[in-house]
């Protein structure tokens, strides 16, 4: 049995592979490595899948959904047999995005008539508020990556309030692990269902874990300035998001009172096992994709901006996908489209005693699908580089 290809019900043995002691299917001779069998599955299915684990993409249509699915053509193991939307069921995926005709894709159908006996792990790709209902009602055996909010904060009233809804899947919750790769890694592997964070949550917690775990920064007085590409806000038609809205113009939304703003002071109590609190305030910026969050931290008393450095350069110097720069070098959102990277890096402030760090993300990548598949590739057991390691755009 292959360990790496070995996870939950399914494994491979002796040429062939079985699903709770089944034989699903045999691999192909064809196959030149054996880290890259294919077969064809042959529980029923909208698409057969060439490769050997079939995913479930719910809200396939929407942008998070397709940006899985260009990630996925890159993946050796994972194959969608199943895709959901809600206005356009019925219609076929390449009509909803022509950019993704190459690939062989199953028809997109409503999640309440979605076979789930055809999938293995499942990402859900849906609006918050819709999506715990559908997940609870999941068979148990799915490892599923949720990318929407709507677990992604422990505190029942916390979602209550911040979301205005009932929480309404609250004993799934207990078992949900919080989603941000390079820093909760262990806990992702044990998971069944993931959490997968928020794109600003994820720009601002991958810098500023490491240096409130080292004591380096103050947990007051953090200010964090973050700027977004539309795409942040979903396919769907919004009078906010018309061209005319967006273009030649900057503005700022959810000011004092964003939904991340708990998310991201959950992480950052955790770690400092306190209260943390920030100053958060989105911008959304006249581009498609990218995000970059500025944030203002106060120093802790004797510490220099060269420890701040030194401490992420020691964190990240073993990932694949958080960057930290070379000294002064500003990272920008040009130099991380597409990619799953995240780069990072931290200047003096002219007013002695504090620091500005800059981190940079694609929000449709690092911020949301890139990350997903990075969090199921370790559930299922494989590396988690794998069907991410596209170079960034650009320009
Ligand atoms: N965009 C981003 O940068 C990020 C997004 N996220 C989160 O990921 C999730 C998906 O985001 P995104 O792809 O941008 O959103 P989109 O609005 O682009 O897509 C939403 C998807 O959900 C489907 N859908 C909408 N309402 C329902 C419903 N009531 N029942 C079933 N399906 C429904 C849509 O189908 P149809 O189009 O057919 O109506 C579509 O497939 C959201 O929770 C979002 O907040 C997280 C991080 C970053
Ligand atoms: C530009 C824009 O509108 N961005 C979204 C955040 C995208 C994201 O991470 O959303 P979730 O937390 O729902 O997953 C917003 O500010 O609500």
């Amino acid at each position: 049995m292959s360990s790496a290809l070995s996870f939950s019900s399914i494994c491979f043995e002796q040429g062939c592979w079985f699903k709770e002691g089944r034989k699903i299917g045999v691999a192909d001779k064809r196959a030149k490595r054996p880290s890259s069998m294919s077969f064809r599955v042959s529980a029923k299915s909208s698409v057969s899948s060439e490769k050997d684990i079939r995913i479930g993409l719910l809200g396939a249509s929407g942008y998070t959904g397709a940006e899985i699915v260009r990630l996925l053509a890159n993946h050796p193991h994972f194959g969608v047999t199943l895709m959901t939307a809600d206005r356009k069921a019925g219609q076929s995926m390449e009509s909803v995005f022509p950019h993704l005709r190459a690939q062989k894709l199953p028809r997109l159908v409503s999640v309440k008539d979605a076979d789930f006996s055809t999938v293995d792990a499942v990402f859900c790709c849906l609006p918050h508020g819709t999506t715990q209902e559908i997940i609870k009602g999941l068979p148990t055996a799915l490892k599923i990556v949720d990318l929407s909010a709507d677990f992604r904060l422990r505190d029942i009233s916390e979602y209550e309030e911040w979301y205005g809804q009932p929480h309404k899947a609250v004993e799934l919750q207990k078992e949900v692990v919080y989603g941000l790769t390079e820093l909760l890694r262990e806990d992702i592997k044990k998971a069944r269902l993931v959490a997968n964070p928020g794109c600003y949550p994820t720009s601002v917690q991958l810098p500023l874990v490491p240096l409130i775990k080292a004591n380096l920064i103050k947990h007051k007085n953090i200010i964090i300035d973050a700027k977004s590409g539309v795409s942040g806000a979903g396919r769907g038609a919004k009078e906010a998001n018309l061209y005319s809205e967006i273009a030649e113009g900057i503005s700022s939304y959810g000011v004092t009172r964003h939904r991340h703003v708990p998310e991201i002071e959950q992480g950052l109590s955790d770690v400092a096992q306190s209260k943390v609190t920030v100053s958060f305030t989105p911008h959304l910026m006249p581009m498609i994709r990218g995000m970059q969050s500025t944030i203002y931290v106060e120093m802790a008393n004797g510490v220099r901006t060269e420890d701040l450095y030194q401490q992420l350069r020691t964190s990240y110097e073993d990932e694949e996908f958080v960057k930290v720069l070379d000294e002064g070098v500003i990272p920008r959102t040009h130099n991380v489209r597409g990619s799953n990277y995240c780069y990072m890096n931290v200047f003096p402030d002219r007013i002695p005693g504090r620091a500005i760090i800059i981190s940079v993300i694609d929000n449709l990548v690092k911020g949301a699908s890139g990350q997903a598949l990075q969090n199921l590739n370790i559930m299922l057991g494989l590396p988690e580089t794998t069907g991410l390691l596209n170079q960034p755009v650009f320009p």
